[in-house]
Formats: structure tokens, C-alpha cells, sequence
């Protein structure tokens, strides 16, 4: 799979791209990342990519034909059909079902916005979906871009062992059953017998019984799309009314 993040700060992606699990992805050939600088498709000497919005008003919008001009050529260096995405409050809320999606595309076209927005224009004629990583104000789209290629590139196949995607949280809308290791007892707090009993039933049985808990305690509107989406068995259901759901 293949990201394009077109940024006017590309240096800001040095560290959660080149390193660790992004990292390795990358030089396994599992996905590319590109970063392009827009400023490369400024045209005069003060390599302009923003000025000051018609109506009036505080701060200052992307231009129109560098960011325009850039999505084009991006475009252009691969013949792979891609969407091109732009970061923003005002899009859609990220889901991990979103992020399954993308994760099945060939290629991502990741735009940074900066300063007040860009030119609508843009928005209009070449932004295929615009996302929002949650409903607060970034100083700029970059980190949200560095969180959609973190959780698209990890669903990318041989990237992360896929066992450890099935039953993580929002896979399947419930959250995650809690998580142990050594040593046994700690701090005089010991680990779940049942987990040190061998019984693989009764311990898929018992991280089922967790998830469905957790998740009605820390998030009843998931367990609520869960039921919608028809994931939850008649043993989740009964479960779930024993704890007076
Ligand atoms: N009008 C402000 C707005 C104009 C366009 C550029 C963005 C950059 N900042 C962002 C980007 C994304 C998010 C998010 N939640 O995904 C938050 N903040 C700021």
C-alpha cells in the first residue's frame, strides 16, 4: 500500500514514520510512505502557499494552485487509483471500521491542512473525503495524517502478526480483555486463576466475558452498535443481561 502525505511541514513526520513498526513496514516493502512538500508547486520567488481570506477576517487560507497543482502531480507519479483525504475538524469521525476500509485500498493521498483551512475550491474539485481524528483543533493536519497511516498501515497484511488483530478493541466493537504477564503475584496482586489453569475454553470464555464487562461499564454506545451489527452471540446476550444489561 502506498501513502502520499502532501504537507507544508514534511519534517514533522521524521520519528512515528521512520521508526519501529512503520519503519520496518517500510523496508519489508509491506507500504511506501511519500512525503511532498507543497511549497514545491509555488510559483514566485517568496514560494507563497497561503494568503489572507476574501471576506475579511483573522489568519490566513491555502491557496488554490500550489495545493491543487500538487494533489495533481502526486497523483500523476503512480498509476495506482487513490483517494485523496483531507484532514480536517469539520470531517467525518475516524473508526476503527473507516480504517478497515482504507486498509484495503492501494493507495492513500493524505492532505495537511493549515492556518484557517484551504481554498473551498479545492475542497470542491479534488478532496475525494475529508476525516477528522476526533472533535478537537490541531495546530495543523499532520499529526492527525501520522495517526490514519499508523492505524491503516498496521491492518496492512505483514505488518503486525495478524493474530493480535482479531480480538483487539473496536475489531469487533467491544473493547479489549484486560492483559497479563509475569510475574504471577504483584505487589501482592495475583493474575486471574483462570488464566494459569491451561483451560483454553474457559479462558476464551472468561477475555469474552471481559470485553462484554468493559465495555458495558466504559462504553455502553459501543455495546449498542454491537447488538445493531449482529456480532454479539445469544451467550454475549445472556451475559449481558445477567449484568443487567
Ligand atoms: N479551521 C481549522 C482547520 C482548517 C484546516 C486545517 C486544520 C488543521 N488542523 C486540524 C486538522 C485535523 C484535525 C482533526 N481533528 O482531525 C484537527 N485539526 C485546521
Amino acid at each position: 500500500m502506498r501513502f502520499d502525505i502532501l504537507t507544508l511541514f514534511p519534517a514533522m513526520f521524521q520519528g512515528p514514520l521512520t521508526e519501529s513498526i512503520l519503519k520496518r513496514a517500510q523496508q519489508a516493502g509491506r507500504i511506501e510512505i511519500h512525503l511532498h512538500d507543497i511549497r514545491q508547486w509555488t510559483t514566485d520567488r517568496h514560494r507563497t502557499a497561503d494568503d489572507t481570506p476574501y471576506g475579511g477576517g483573522a489568519g490566513m487560507v491555502m491557496k488554490a494552485e500550489p495545493l491543487a497543482a500538487a494533489i495533481r502531480a502526486v497523483r500523476a507519479a503512480d498509476e495506482r487509483p487513490g483517494v485523496t483525504i483531507l484532514l480536517t475538524p469539520d470531517g467525518e469521525l475516524l473508526t476503527q471500521q473507516i480504517v478497515r476500509e482504507l486498509a484495503t485500498l492501494p493507495r492513500l493521498l493524505l492532505v495537511c491542512g493549515h492556518y484557517e483551512g484551504i481554498d473551498e475550491r479545492v475542497r470542491e474539485t479534488l478532496i475525494d473525503r475529508e476525516l477528522s481524528i476526533g472533535d478537537y483543533v490541531l495546530t495543523g493536519g499532520e499529526l492527525a495524517a501520522m495517526v490514519v497511516v499508523d492505524a491503516v498501515a498496521r491492518l496492512v497484511p505483514g505488518v503486525i502478526d495478524s493474530e493480535s488483530i482479531v480480538e483487539e478493541s473496536h475489531s469487533d466493537f467491544l473493547l479489549e480483555y484486560p492483559h497479563y504477564t509475569r510475574p504471577a503475584v504483584w505487589e501482592g496482586r495475583a493474575v486471574p486463576p483462570v488464566l494459569l489453569s491451561g483451560h483454553h475454553g474457559e479462558i476464551a470464555r472468561w477475555r469474552r466475558a471481559e470485553r462484554l464487562r468493559r465495555t458495558l461499564v466504559r462504553r455502553p454506545d459501543l455495546l449498542a452498535r454491537a447488538a445493531a451489527a449482529g456480532v454479539l452471540t445469544k451467550a454475549d446476550l445472556a451475559l449481558l443481561a445477567e449484568l443487567g444489561w
